[in-house]
């Protein structure tokens, strides 16, 4: 018969707490780590996610670092975190272990074995620890908040993974994708994960810098003549840059109608803003941003807006300093399109 699989989430945070919850349903051996009160939090009352009103509870193993080589770690921390987390929890990662950093942005992996990917990796913490060949690459589809401990989703889980490096149809990948189906986490392994990475950064990196610095929710994005505008501002040069690498991303339209779509969302990013957390903004613009500009495509409107990001302590932005900026923004799209 063949033994469980240990499976660790690391971070329990809104992805890592929904992760837990339903890998608890999967016959996995799974183990959580966390820090401070949630660690607590999570022995005495282990996790939950309330997914549509239908409740998923789990009692994992809580530590504060693996000290177990696992079959599959993910990594559900914000990119940043990345490398402190990969060092702090390396006793659980052995030369078969599959790596699954869940997190947004240009990924560190992203051009295994060519160019290095600017911020996400500072000190090649990730480059020395993890072999490419283990490394699988996410996708996650879900919109998760946290309130009082417990995650919220309003979707079904859907997660595309694919290797940095090597075969996708490897038995660990398939297995770890059978595990997680059973958990109701809707997995497809494929070796075009570069293509959805992209697709994914390009709803990130045109909604969580804006929604960061205006407070305005996905919907509020899509609807709005103008916020509209500013994203799709950001999204073209980024666009151009992904069609130079071979990747055709979908169009303006596409993306204003997935955020109408997505609704009454504020993204991970204003939950940052607005809970004056570090914001994830090196992965998801400052790479892109630098390689695209180094490729021939700047990106005025993205630039414009981190500018503003830097400039102000209290984030988001609200009633007229709201108004300043994005009639500041509105003139760099027009300035730049004369
Ligand atoms: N929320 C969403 O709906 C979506 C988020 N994402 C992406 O998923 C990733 C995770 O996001 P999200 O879950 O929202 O982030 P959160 O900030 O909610 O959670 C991150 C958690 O990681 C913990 N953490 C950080 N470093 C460590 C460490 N070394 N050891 C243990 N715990 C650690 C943090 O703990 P502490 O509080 O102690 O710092 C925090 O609880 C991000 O890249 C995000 O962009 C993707 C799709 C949707
Ligand atoms: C939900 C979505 C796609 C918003 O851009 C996201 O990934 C986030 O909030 O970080």
């Amino acid at each position: 018969m063949e033994s469980r699989m240990k499976i660790a989430v690391i971070g329990a945070g809104n992805i890592g707490t929904a992760m837990a919850a339903l890998l608890g349903g999967s016959g996995a051996e799974v183990t959580v780590t966390a820090r401070g009160l949630r660690l607590e939090q999570i022995r005495a009352q282990g996790v939950a996610l309330c997914d549509r009103g239908t409740w998923h509870r789990a009692r994992p193993q809580a530590k504060q670092a693996l000290e177990q080589v696992q079959d599959a770690v993910f990594f559900c921390v914000k990119a940043q975190a990345l490398p402190q987390a990969v060092a702090e929890n390396i006793a659980g990662i052995g030369p078969d272990t599959l790596v699954i950093p869940m997190v947004n942005g240009l990924p560190f992996w992203f051009f295994a074995g060519g160019a290095e990917v600017p911020f996400v990796d500072p000190e090649a913490i990730l480059a020395r620890h993890l072999d490419p060949q283990q490394v699988l690459g996410a996708v996650l589809l879900m919109t998760v908040r946290m309130e009082a401990g417990e995650a919220l989703s309003s979707n079904t889980p859907t997660l595309s993974l694919g290797p940095a490096m090597g075969a996708h149809d490897r038995p660990a990948i398939a297995r770890l994708a059978r595990v997680l189906e059973a958990g109701g986490i809707l997995t497809d392994v494929t070796p075009t994960i570069r293509q959805k990475v992209l697709v994914k950064l390009l709803a990130n990196i045109t909604t969580n810098p804006l929604s960061a610095l205006l407070g305005d929710h996905l919907s509020t994005i899509g609807n709005s003549p103008e916020l509209a505008a500013l994203a799709c501002a950001v999204a073209d040069p980024f666009r151009a840059w992904a069609g130079d690498l071979g990747y055709a991303l979908p169009d303006n339209r596409w993306l204003t109608d997935l955020y109408i779509d997505a609704g009454d969302f504020p993204t991970s990013m204003l939950q940052d803003a607005r809970a004056g957390r570090a914001l994830e903004l090196d992965a998801i613009a400052r790479a892109p941003m630098a390689m695209a500009e180094a490729a021939g495509h700047p990106n005025p409107a993205l630039a414009a807006i981190l500018a503003a990001l830097d400039t102000h302590c209290t984030l988001p932005l609200s009633g007229s300093e709201a108004q300043i900026a994005r009639h500041s923004l509105m003139n760099t799209i027009s300035l730049e399109r004369i």
